[in-house]
């Protein structure tokens, strides 16, 4: 089973507890965080100790759940003094501003818009705190399970697309494949979307014997059906998601992997020893025309692969479609503190043994350090937007969508 970014504990619907992987420790760090209220949701999600579209809606959902099983234990509401618990028009009054609040955390993600929009419809629905309750309980489960069966099947969608388009033109040897920011286990219930992808094409290269030979020109004309056999993984920064998390995902799982940065991608795709075919990138909001909210670098890849000839593929399930907004122009997108961009966070290395600096308890040391003078200005947005012209195929849990003749995408069946 792949990493857990979340640790949800149902088995007492009534009292269920809730732990986060602190994603800004990885990869040196292994550390769970407890959550036990909308203000730790709000936190976490905000300093981006958990991250990645899906995985912030179920965060966020949970901590609604965990608010409102906290409303219902006397040890709490005895010195709580926000909610009137007396009246139950009152307590949904006061919800909704949390729900408001929370939303507040990162706007850019429609995820969480589009989970606490349907947990704002079941709390009006909802004739007192217990009916609430469990109305949410089941939403949460759906939710996650929901997730995690749609990233299998995306994952299969997303696979078997590109290997068929690659048999269609006569491809029929190794390839390498790009993947920016994380998308996988650690931004969702598990698997991943984008990296979902690449995890049912490496376990479709697994089925397929012939021999892999990344290091020279492969030799494979003689094979039936084309493999993928490597994963480039950009660093992304500032945040590094792809060094840090997916990076990590990858050797945990032993897929073939070369971490590379985002200003080699052009270098790589033109020199990279097997066919760079594809790049699979995740999605934070999906607009009426296919326009793409995706992390910051996305854009940019989308060129350069428009450029080379790589086809550039979106993963995202319907949880990420806003199906509201015609064009990306009118998508918000976050920027984050100018410091997360003049500082680089991680674990302290021993300059002497390059291994991780440990504390008294032997644990790894976090600690970071300035790249940049503290006065310089900073442009630090979290995202860009994609435009559809860019893309050349949606994979979601409903199949892959690519573009009509008009080069526009028709992307009803999501709405
Ligand atoms: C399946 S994760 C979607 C999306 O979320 C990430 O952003 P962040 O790490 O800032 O939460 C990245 O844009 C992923 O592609």
């Amino acid at each position: 089973m792949s990493l857990e970014a979340i640790k949800f504990n149902k088995s007492n619907p009534a009292n269920v507890t809730v732990e986060v992987l602190d994603q800004l420790l990885l990869p040196y760090t292994t550390k769970y965080i407890p959550i036990h209220s909308i203000d730790d949701g709000y936190r976490v999600i905000k300093t981006m100790q958990v991250r990645g579209a899906p995985a912030i809606a179920i965060v966020g959902s949970l901590s609604v759940l965990l608010e409102i099983q906290l409303l219902q234990k006397e040890s709490f509401t005895k010195s709580q003094w926000y909610y009137n618990l007396s009246n139950w028009n009152d307590v949904r009054s006061r919800f909704q501003d949390r729900l408001a609040f929370l939303l507040s955390s990162r706007p850019t993600a429609v995820n969480l818009s589009n989970a606490l929009k349907e947990i704002s419809t079941t709390l009006n629905k909802s004739d007192n705190i217990k009916a609430f309750d469990r109305s949410l309980f089941e939403f949460v489960k759906r939710l996650i399970n929901d997730d995690l069966s749609n990233n299998k099947k995306m994952g299969d969608n997303g696979a078997k697309f590109l290997l068929d388009t690659l048999e269609k033109e006569g491809f029929k040897d190794e390839f390498a494949v790009l993947t920016i920011c994380n998308t996988g286990s650690l931004a969702t219930s598990g698997y991943g979307t984008a990296l979902g992808v690449i995890r049912s094409l490496w376990e479709d290269s697994k089925t397929k014997s012939y021999p892999t030979n990344i290091k020279k020109k492969a030799k494979t004309t003689e094979n039936s059906q084309s493999k993928m056999v490597h994963v480039y993984p950009l660093e992304t920064r500032p945040y590094n998601q792809g060094s840090r998390l997916t990076a990590y995902e990858l050797v945990q799982e032993q897929i073939p992997a070369t971490l590379i940065t985002d200003s080699s991608v052009a270098y790589r795709i033109q020199t990279s020893p097997v066919p760079i075919k594809a790049a699979f990138v995740g999605a934070d909001r999906i607009v009426r025309n296919g326009d793409t909210a995706n992390k910051i670098g996305t854009f940019q890849l989308a060129i350069l692969c428009k450029q080379f000839g790589i086809k550039f593929f979106v993963v995202a399930p319907n949880t990420t479609i806003d199906n509201i907004t015609q064009t990306g122009e009118d998508i918000i997108v976050e920027e984050r503190h100018a410091d997360e961009f003049r500082h680089v966070t991680g674990t302290a290395i021993d300059l002497n043994t390059n291994k991780p600096v440990l504390n008294e308890k032997e644990e790894p040391v976090s600690a970071k350090v300035g790249i940049s003078p503290p006065q310089i200005n900073v442009w630090n947005p979290a995202f860009d937007i994609t435009t559809h012209a860019f893309i050349d195929g949606i994979v979601t849990e409903k199949g892959v969508f690519t573009k009509n003749a008009d080069g526009e995408f028709e992307l009803d069946k999501l709405f």
